[in-house]
């Protein structure tokens, strides 16, 4: 189920948040990743689910990660530091599943996985988006079954719950909470969130900021 965090770890999310934000790299391999000195969170999910409109809300600046209505927006790893000096760095990754993705894109997203999330000793939690109306897609549970292997502790956030009504959405949070009860890896309590009405962005700011510590 959806989880009541603590108003002062709240209250500290919110100014780690408010402070600078900027965005460091962009990476087209990963031979050109950021050096590892700074904790980082991962957002991962499928194409469109809304991962940079997220990382927008989140830091409360329009336009930092670039979003589109056409699936694929962002393909690189686009790091992005919170705080001067960075307290944290957010990860905005390529999209994966949507319908007109080459072959290659799938193959990437496995070596992202197996390479990038398994093998970042700064990276403290991957977030995976799930869009509110449609729920858990298979593809999810491939990049979930990846995770869990990896042993790469993540979290499950549903997107666009302004699509949605209020009954639908805790329909498809508590299924949600249901599926990942029996991952080894996955935090047990679900993150309803929308960038557009501002729903749960404090609650996964103070996810964010305990992940990292
Ligand atoms: N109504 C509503 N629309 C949203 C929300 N979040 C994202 N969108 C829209 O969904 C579309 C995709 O958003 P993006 O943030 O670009 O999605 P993404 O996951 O980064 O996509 P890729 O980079 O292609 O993987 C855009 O048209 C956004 O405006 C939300 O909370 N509510
Ligand atoms: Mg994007």
């Amino acid at each position: 189920m959806s989880e009541t965090f603590d108003p002062e770890l709240v209250e500290a999310a919110r100014k780690a948040f408010a402070g600078p934000v900027g965005f460091l790299k962009s990476a087209p391999s990963l031979n050109f990743l950021p050096d590892m000195t700074v904790p980082e969170v991962a957002f991962a999910g499928r194409s469109n689910v809304g991962k940079s409109s997220l990382l927008n809300a989140l830091t409360n600046r329009n336009g930092l990660a670039r979003t589109s209505n056409t699936p694929g927006r962002t393909q690189e790893l686009n790091f992005f530091d919170v705080g001067d000096p960075p307290r944290f760095r957010l990860v905005d990754m390529p999209g994966y599943g949507f319908a007109e993705a080459p072959k290659d894109l799938v193959k990437k997203w496995r070596f992202l996985v197996n390479d990038f999330l398994r093998g970042r000793a700064v990276l403290k939690r991957a977030l995976v988006l799930i869009d509110s109306r449609h729920g858990i897609k298979p593809v999810d549970r491939e990049i979930m079954d990846m995770l869990d292997g990896a042993a790469v502790s993540y979290r499950l956030v549903l997107t666009k719950a302004d699509k949605v009504k209020a009954s639908a959405l805790a329909e498809v949070t508590e299924r949600t909470a249901a599926e990942v009860r029996t991952r080894p890896a996955a935090h047990p309590d679900i993150i309803p969130t929308s960038s557009e009405g501002g729903l749960g962005i404090p609650e996964l700011r103070a996810a964010v900021l305990e992940a990292v510590g």
